[in-house]
């Protein structure tokens, strides 16, 4: 059995776990402006089966922002087979919080704090 299908020949549902987690870690971090940690989901839905030769795109969209927590939509589609139609196939809510060099959770900026280039693009 390769590493990343499961006996069906599929992606693993962890494996695509894994990248909507760093791509909503990637977006939590640029917002917070820190190292941020995963320390909840909610609402995991695998809706369709990612098959291989599919290309995978993960969408990442802050929903809340508390103290230190943030809250970030996720949501991956895919082309199949490269080519073929676009299909949503998982979405969750991962919540992240910010910590300081420490690792303490550390407050979020306010948005007008934030370096230009990152206010645009959240
Ligand atoms: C410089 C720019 C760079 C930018 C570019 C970055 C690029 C980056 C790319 C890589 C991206 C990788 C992304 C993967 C990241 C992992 O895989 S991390 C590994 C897995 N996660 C962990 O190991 C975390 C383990 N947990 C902990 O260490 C502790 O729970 C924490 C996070 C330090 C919080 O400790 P705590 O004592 O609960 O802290 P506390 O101050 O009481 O609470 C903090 C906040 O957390 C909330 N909270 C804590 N626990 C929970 C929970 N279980 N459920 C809900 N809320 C909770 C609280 O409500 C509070 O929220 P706010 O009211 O402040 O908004």
């Amino acid at each position: 059995m390769q590493a990343d299908t499961n006996p069906a020949g599929d992606i693993f549902g962890g494996w695509v776990l894994s990248q909507m987690d760093m791509a909503a870690g990637i977006c939590a971090g640029q917002r917070a402006q820190a190292r941020v940690v995963t320390v909840a989901l909610d609402g995991m839905s695998f809706i369709k089966p990612v098959h291989v030769g599919d290309i995978l795109g993960v969408y990442t969209r802050i929903v809340r922002v508390g103290r230190s927590s943030l809250d970030v939509h996720v949501e991956c589609w895919v082309r199949r087979s490269r080519i073929g139609i676009r299909e949503k196939v998982t979405e969750a809510v991962f919540k992240f919080v910010a910590l300081d060099e420490q690792g303490q959770s550390m407050a979020v900026p306010p948005l007008g704090d934030l370096p230009e280039y990152v206010e645009s693009d959240l």
